[in-house]
């Protein structure tokens, strides 16, 4: 196994523990049926035969949430993102700089915070460092969803992903 795919390996095993930590199962994500397993986090190139075949009705349903991108409506499909790690994410921790991470995506809540509807506290918790499951257990409606566009600012390195694959969004929540 290459080095790459172990990596891909490992991140999975991440994913799925974490799901595991947190009570969440892919019905609680609304995506179906069935444990989470390793091969559900990576790209399909990376599967054998066998197990992507199994998968395929899984993977079918899902590909109408493969897109990954918060909007899929109103974003810029050609827009290049800036890839940010997670270490420079971390020096933006305060309310002159706070960024947060949602589905390996990266925001720019500086703005947010003077205006957002549950307080800026709830969002500073989280300044430089990931979100997503704050953001979604806080049960965002699609209006809240949808204004993430105005705060993207770049998305992480693969490898440091969680949530997401080169080729689209293998978890996704509400
Ligand atoms: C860029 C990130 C975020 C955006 C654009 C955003 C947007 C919004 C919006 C528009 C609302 C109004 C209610 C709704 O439409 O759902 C809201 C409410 C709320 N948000 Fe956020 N939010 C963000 C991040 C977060 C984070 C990280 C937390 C962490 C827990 C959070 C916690 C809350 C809470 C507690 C409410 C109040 C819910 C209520 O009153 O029922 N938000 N947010």
């Amino acid at each position: 196994m290459e080095k790459d795919q172990r990596i891909e390996r490992k991140n999975s095993e991440t994913a799925i523990k974490t799901m595991s930590l947190l009570g969440l199962t892919f019905r609680s994500l609304g995506l179906g049926d069935g444990e989470p397993r390793p091969d559900d986090f990576l790209d399909s190139e990376d599967r054998d035969s066998d197990e992507s075949s199994k998968r395929s009705r899984r993977n079918s349903k899902q590909a109408s949430r493969e897109d990954a991108r918060p909007s899929s409506k109103s974003i810029d499909e050609a827009k290049q993102l800036r890839v940010i790690n997670l270490d420079e994410v971390a020096w933006h921790d305060t309310v002159d700089s706070c960024w947060v991470v949602i589905r390996d995506f990266v925001y720019d809540c500086t703005e947010l915070l003077k205006s957002h509807p549950g307080g800026y506290d709830v969002i500073l918790e989280y300044a430089g460092r990931d979100a997503t499951l704050a953001f979604i257990g806080t049960g965002h409606s699609s209006t809240a969803r949808e204004s993430l566009e105005k705060y993207l600012i770049g998305e992480l390195p693969f490898e440091e992903r969680i949530f997401r694959v080169p080729n689209g969004i293998k978890v996704v929540g509400s």
